[in-house]
């Protein structure tokens, strides 16, 4: 379905449809000609050279200037010792991905847009269009939602308002873009602004889409991630080992090169994603017939889709510790050893891989780093155990509640 086959597995209508009110034409929701141009347009950023030591700059600006001070103002070691602040860490990191994919991808700080609410609303806004969105796949038929939505009611009402807000975030950002000029910049909406300007629906579209790609995957892979270091305080020991031996006694990462010395942590984010793949499924639909490797038919017009979620779990291709957290299984005599992306489909893998890859694993390990050496993490509630919640990402029903204490690093 991936690999030999693509052409006979696009996106498909039925999704095109459901999805369609939120993401238009935007890169996830097109086959054909519409998505190679925007994979080439987005492959020219995202795949160059340059790309991760600029993911680095971002990232660890936005650590040091925005997510260091928030944490630090909530450590328990501030205050009366009786007055333990509890955080939703998902939150924070849903807002701290949306601040880096916005610098990221269109060269703007959310901070500097001239918006007519406050950033919350439109985050809420967001999560509840793509939470309304995921749900139209659940209807009975797809009548159902059609018809809600003709008549404006209930959650299609929701959505539809939630949308207008997106709307007018995304317009907000084309805005910005045109008032700060685009034709130097060599960021990711310069690049579309420079062929399809004239097109503001067009723009929209891909505005959107990239927001959902970089915001809500990379906020619930750093999500699992400080989950699983609450269980697992022998990984988090190992991975502050292994940076006190390439950092020595400093907060800091000193260069995007110190993180390739560290394939622990790399073991570690992979092993986190193999268990909680931030995009659990991924459905295509059968343009002809078609019988797959193991001899299923497949009919025309199926959906067929593959789950990474469970696919990460299976023994067949874990082997009989599958379901343990052991990033060690990532590691022959030191070395990282990757997998074939068929077997670990958490990027997707083929024609169609995902983009921000590499952007979103420098993220994901120099946060994980920069928190981890500063602060103790725990979840404020012991017996709390995660339940995921309907969306098109993963994401923690009632957020991940720690609190939060320093860290001092032994001598
Ligand atoms: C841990 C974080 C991430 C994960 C697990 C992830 C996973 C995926 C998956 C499974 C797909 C295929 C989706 C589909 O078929 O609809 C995909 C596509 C894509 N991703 Fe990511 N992603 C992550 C972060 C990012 C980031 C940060 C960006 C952008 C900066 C990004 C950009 C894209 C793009 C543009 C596509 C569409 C590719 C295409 O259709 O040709 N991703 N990603």
């Amino acid at each position: 379905m991936l690999k030999t086959r693509f052409d006979n597995y696009p996106k498909g209508k039925p999704f095109s449809t459901i999805l369609g009110d939120l993401l238009g034409h935007g890169i996830f929701n097109v086959d054909g000609e519409k998505w190679k141009f925007q994979r080439k347009m987005a492959s020219l950023e995202l795949g160059s050279l340059s790309i991760r030591s600029y993911a680095f700059e971002i990232v660890t600006n936005e650590i040091e200037h925005r997510l260091v001070p928030l944490l630090d103002s909530f450590t328990s070691t501030r205050g009366t010792s009786t007055s333990v602040a509890v955080l939703d860490l998902q939150d924070v990191f849903r807002r701290f991905s949306f601040d880096n994919i916005c610098r990221f991808s269109f060269g703007i700080d959310p901070g500097c847009l001239e918006l007519s609410l406050p950033m919350s609303e439109f985050s809420v806004a967001f999560d509840l269009a793509t939470k309304a969105s995921a749900e139209r796949a659940l209807s009975l038929s797809p009548l159902i939602w059609k018809i809600k939505r003709m008549l404006n009611v209930g959650t299609e009402k929701k959505l539809k308002k939630a949308i207008t807000m997106v709307d007018a975030l995304a317009s907000e950002v084309i805005r910005q873009k045109r008032k700060m000029g685009f034709s130097n910049h060599q960021d990711l909406l310069s690049r579309f602004m420079g062929t399809v300007d004239y097109d503001d629906k067009y723009l929209r579209d891909i505005v959107v889409s990239f927001l959902l790609a970089g915001r809500d995957t990379v906020a619930s892979s750093l999500t699992s991630f400080f989950w699983l270091m609450s269980q697992h305080p022998e990984v988090e020991a190992a991975i502050l080992n292994e940076s006190t031996r390439v950092m020595g006694h400093s907060q800091e990462l000193a260069s995007f090169e110190q993180l390739q010395q560290m394939p622990y942590l790399q073991a570690s984010t992979y092993e986190c994603l193999r268990l909680f793949p931030p995009v659990q499924f991924d459905s295509k639909f059968a343009r002809e017939d078609d019988i797959l490797p193991d001899g299923t038919f497949v009919r025309k017009g199926t959906r067929v889709t593959y789950h990474a979620y469970a696919m990460g779990r299976m023994e067949n291709l874990w082997g009989p510790d599958c379901l343990e957290f052991k990033p060690e299984r990532w590691l022959k005599n030191g070395v990282f050893m990757p997998e074939s992306p068929f077997k670990y489909t958490v990027f997707h893998a083929g024609q169609r891989v995902c983009l921000g890859k590499e952007m979103a694993l420098v993220d994901m390990k120099i946060v994980a780093l920069s928190l981890i050496r500063r602060f103790k993490i725990e979840i404020a509630d012991p017996k709390w155990k995660p339940k995921f919640a309907p969306g098109l990402a993963a994401s923690m029903k009632g957020g991940l509640p720690i609190v939060i204490r320093e860290r001092t690093l032994s001598p």
